[in-house]
């Protein structure tokens, strides 16, 4: 086997930048670690400046060709790209969930069917994307949607491949050509993505894929002149390095970054559909953005709200992904765990309670890596156990007695933490849904039609889940306000940012027809 091939569970994946449709080794590489267990799953190219202008270069280079390629051709390619997807459905399904430690019975039955339908659904929008036409004193106002150029997208660890589609499907149906940059911590399916691409026919230098580090080689993207489109998914203070230096080139950006979401849960709910909606926010062991961390709950249900939620939590089951009973794996890194144990010992220190978790054993950070165990200390009872698994394993948590000012309560703590508060009033929710800089996402929970209705309009978020969560429709526009990001992506939304729109407005009767 080639030293530049490494097999994830009898997956062989390629550890080098694919660019212009060339494998292309690096003089430096890193050590791509799986957090289930530490083991490490390869040496993947470590990208450099030098590795970003190829990558930019042939992405320049394949444009007017993509660009110019009929809208038909393109959306085609685009499906063969889903069908490839599909075939290798499972073994993408396994990398990942090696990668990032993801379930892996997510990563079947959710996560890689809309990797597929993020390239269907695009190809299919591309086929009915209008063109415009208005009439103004006779004069003819034409609006088409023109490719913009090579399009960088910059993709975290949570959902690498699902991310990663989500952008570069749409940039690719729009005619652009895409330079992906996957997080350092989830390399390897960008890669395996780039074989399928291969295999369904793009051009070379359509789709590149570079990996690395972030300020070594994402960085160098972002600041090139050449680039038409940056697209990035991540932590606040990178959105804001990737805007102030795209800003040099003005290059437009999209940016879709932390959340801090409430759920809100009033006196007319469903109480154990709420409850369920609660416990599902421990998802993914809280790496989603879009969770609703902050569980607002009105006074009269309150207490039996919190006791039932407490003890759902606390019989979520903890450790190796790959088993289907498993319902919360570790955290992607030992860098998350730090951060989430040192949000947890904070709020703590400054009075707030934890009901469930939140309980380092012996003053040690909740877990190691590789050899770690659950903060606790204690295998769950059916021995399936983090501490016997290894990893970076941290348990479900749940702390009330909290400020609203608080740290725990205004930073994202991407972890499975759950803060409860209660409020009294509609007007007293609204308020505290709003207080934080946030504003992705918001979950209500609500028997009162009307009630839903007043509340969500006053609510700032780029989407409101009412008694539901995480129900995604591609037509519909995707992206959070204030610090949440800049921009939407989503059905026309994404063709309006991948795009360059023109407006052709023609005179009445000016043509000087001789023919
Ligand atoms: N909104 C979301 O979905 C996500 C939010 N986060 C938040 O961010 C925190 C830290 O996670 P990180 O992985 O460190 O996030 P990050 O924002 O630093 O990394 C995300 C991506 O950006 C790249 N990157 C880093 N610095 C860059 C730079 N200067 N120029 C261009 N690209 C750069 C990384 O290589 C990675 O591909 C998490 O604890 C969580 O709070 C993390 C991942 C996803
Ligand atoms: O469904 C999407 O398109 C995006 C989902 C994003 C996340 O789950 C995340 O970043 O955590």
């Amino acid at each position: 086997m080639s030293e530049h091939l490494t097999t994830v569970a009898g997956v062989a994946v390629d550890t080098r930048h694919f660019i212009g449709g060339e494998r292309i080794a690096a003089t430096e590489t890193f050590t791509d670690v799986s957090p289930i267990d530490g083991t490490p799953l390869g040496e993947i190219a470590r990208g450099t400046g030098t590795d970003a202008a190829a990558a930019v270069a042939a992405a320049k280079a394949a444009f007017p060709g993509w660009a110019a390629t009929p809208r038909a051709e393109r959306a085609r390619l685009l499906e063969a790209v889903a069908d490839g997807v599909e075939k290798r459905l499972e073994e993408l399904a396994v990398v990942e969930t090696h990668d990032n430690g993801a379930l892996l019975r997510s990563h079947r039955r959710g996560v890689m069917p809309r990797v597929a339908h993020n390239f269907r659904f695009f190809a299919d929008r591309l086929r009915t994307l209008g063109h415009e036409d208005f009439e103004t004193c006779g004069h003819t106002q034409h609006v088409s949607w023109d490719p913009a150029g090579p399009c960088v997208l910059i993709t975290p660890w949570n959902a690498p491949l699902l991310l990663a589609t989500w952008k570069a499907a749409p940039a690719l149906a729009a005619g652009g050509t895409v330079i992906l940059k996957p997080s350092e911590w989830s390399p390897l399916t960008a890669s395996l993505l780039a074989d399928i691409a291969t295999a369904a026919g793009l051009p070379p230098g359509v789709l590149n894929v570079v990996q690395g580090y972030g300020p070594e080689v994402g960085a160098p993207l972002v600041a090139h002149p050449e680039v038409r489109r940056v697209s990035f998914t991540g932590s606040v203070p990178t959105g804001r390095r990737i805007a102030a230096s795209a800003a040099a080139h003005l290059t437009p950006l999209s940016l879709e970054l932390g959340g801090k979401s409430p759920l809100l849960v009033f006196a007319d709910a469903d109480l154990e559909l709420a409850v369920d909606l609660a416990v599902e926010q421990y998802d993914n062991a809280g790496q989603v953005c879009l969770a609703a961390t902050r569980i607002l709950v009105e006074e009269p249900v309150a207490a039996e709200f919190g006791r039932r939620l407490a003890e759902r939590a606390a019989r979520l089951r903890q450790g190796d992904p790959r088993d289907a009973a498993t319902d919360l794996g570790p955290l992607v890194h030992p860098r998350q765990l730090e951060k989430v144990d040192g949000f947890v010992r904070r709020a703590l220190a400054a009075g707030a309670r934890a009901v469930v978790g939140g309980h380092a054993a012996g003053g040690q950070p909740a877990g190691g890596h590789p050899a770690g165990g659950r903060a606790d200390g204690r295998d769950p009872g059916d021995g399936r156990g983090a501490a016997r698994e290894g990893g970076l394993y941290y348990p479900p948590t749940l702390l009330t007695d909290v400020a609203q000012d608080s740290e725990i309560v205004q930073e994202e703590v991407f972890g499975p933490v759950l803060t409860l508060q209660t409020f009294t009033t509609e007007d007293e929710a609204v308020h505290l849904a709003n207080d934080t800089r946030f504003g992705l996402a918001a979950t209500l929970a609500t028997g009162d039609h009307e009630r839903a209705r007043r509340v969500t309009a006053q609510l700032v978020a780029g989407t409101v889940w009412v008694n539901c969560f995480y129900v995604r429709d591609l037509r519909a526009p995707f992206g959070g306000s204030r610090h949440s990001g800049v921009g939407r992506e989503g059905g026309d939304w994404s063709f309006d940012f991948y795009c360059d729109l023109k407006t052709t407005v023609t005179a009445p009767n000016g043509w000087t027809d001789h023919g």
